[in-house]
């Protein structure tokens, strides 16, 4: 992936000195409230977040609406595989992104076993594809902003893998963009912009989303205000430590309390699916199963109920389109998973086990294991990247606790 300003920025900007002093973790805020400096445009200000990757545990699909869209009812949950993400404002308009993968793109090629780092799989648009460049074009107009921004995005959740990677990092762009600009991080404006960019962008902007989907008074939240600066970084920091259920298109989000917090491996085999694909291949149940049990389960700390009432109705369409994904799970339950299942539309996925040890372990096996057989199911030919591509990524991660490390600071 190549930075929009030319040559490729690997570790980009000051900020990614080790300095994490702003934010003090046994409060859960930043040291200092920005100043009414923040209102003026100050490129000295740099806000470093670390956009989560989500998993889908349950996943049912109520009814296809006539926008094209589904009304699904889902439960996700943030996971500590994270991107990272710095945003400053510049006196010029427009937005600048540079991009890679961290530690770096040939490690990730490493990692999936592809040749070269020319892959295609790993290649993330800098321009105005790039969600997060959506987020503050969006952001700028709606709110008319002066000026621009720049932005150092790198990459380490795997791009259509159905872990949400895009609209996490366009949440967290969103959130950032709020504090720079002392925009308040609940206005309806922010939600708005959010879903009209994605299903999933919502649920990262966390309880931020679910307090702006209940207001309806999107017209005074568009005043900037230097108290907005410092909510907009709690939200930033805190706003994906939660599991939420996600209804209508996706959009609507209602916090969960959870009891208990999965061991989990995820892994992703080093294939990318459309979500479009898998949603246009999948089938509405006659009855749709609610989430209430499932989360029911949860909240009770029940695992053996959890463990059997969650699932995913985009499963099926999406093992269709990738031989690949019955090949992990295959793996992961031969591996010792208690449960494995897809996230999202794939082609992601994880599976739950018992303790971090066993994580560990089950993650190393993984990593060792080639998971692609050169041919489809059907025996059809898989495309040149594909073939490829042989290693899976898999990690030991857990639903996400503790705040995003979070900067905010002169540099
Ligand atoms: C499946 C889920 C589950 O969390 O996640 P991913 O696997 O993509 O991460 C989401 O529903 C994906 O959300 P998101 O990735 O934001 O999708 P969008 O950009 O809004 O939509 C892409 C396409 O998917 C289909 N789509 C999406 C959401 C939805 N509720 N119904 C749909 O039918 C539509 O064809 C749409 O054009
Ligand atoms: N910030 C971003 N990071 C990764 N992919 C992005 C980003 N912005 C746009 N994309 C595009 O979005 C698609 C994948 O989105 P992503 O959220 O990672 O997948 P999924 O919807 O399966 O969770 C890819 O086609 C990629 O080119």
């Amino acid at each position: 992936m190549r930075s929009s300003a030319g040559p490729r920025v690997l570790r980009p900007m000051p900020c990614v000195a080790e300095l994490h002093t702003a934010y003090d973790y046994d409060t859960n805020r930043p040291f200092f409230s920005p100043s009414a400096s923040a209102l003026s445009i100050d490129p000295s200000i740099l806000v470093t977040t670390r956009p989560p990757a989500k998993l889908n545990f349950f996943l049912e699909l109520l009814r296809r609406r006539e926008d094209g869209y589904h009304d699904i009812d889902t439960v996700m949950a943030a996971i500590d595989w994270c991107d990272r993400l710095s945003i400053r404002r510049t006196k010029n308009p427009g937005v600048q992104l540079h991009c890679d993968w961290s530690p770096s793109r040939a490690s990730m090629a490493g990692q999936l076993g592809l040749p070269a780092s020319e892959s295609p799989l790993l290649d993330i648009p800098t321009g105005e594809t790039n969600l997060v460049h959506r987020a503050l074009d969006q952001f700028s107009e709606k709110f008319s902003i002066e000026g621009g921004f720049e932005c150092w995005l790198e990459k380490q959740i795997p791009a259509g893998a159905g872990m949400g990677g895009a609209s996490s990092d366009a949440a967290s762009a969103l959130l950032c963009a709020a504090a720079l600009c002392s925009i308040d991080p609940q206005s309806a404006l922010i939600y708005e912009i959010a879903s009209e960019i994605g299903s999933d962008v919502p649920f990262f902007l966390g309880a931020a989303s679910s307090d702006a989907a209940a207001s309806n008074d999107a017209a005074a939240s568009t005043d900037s205000d230097p108290r907005f600066a410092a909510r907009a970084l709690r939200f930033a920091a805190r706003a994906p430590c939660f599991a939420a259920r996600a209804q209508g298109r996706g959009t609507e989000i209602t916090p969960v309390p959870i009891a208990f917090r999965p061991h989990i491996v995820a892994a992703f085999p080093g294939i990318s699916l459309s979500t479009a694909k898998v949603y246009a291949g999948c089938q509405v149940p006659d009855s749709p199963t609610s989430a209430d049990g499932f989360l029911a389960a949860w909240q009770q700390g029940d695992q053996r109920e959890f463990g059997l009432r969650k699932m995913n109705r985009l499963a099926e369409p999406a093992r269709k389109l990738s031989h690949q994904i019955d090949e992990i799970l295959d793996s992961m339950w031969r591996s010792g998973a208690r449960t494995c299942q897809l996230t999202g539309s794939g082609s992601a996925c994880f599976a739950i086990v018992g303790s971090a040890r066993e994580a560990r372990t089950m993650a190393k096996r993984l990593q060792a294991i080639k998971c692609c057989n050169f041919v489809g199911r059907d025996g059809a030919k898989v495309d040149a990247d594909l073939k490829r591509s042989s290693r899976m990524l898999a990690r030991a991660t857990t639903v996400r606790s503790v705040p995003a490390p979070l900067q905010y600071r002169r540099f």
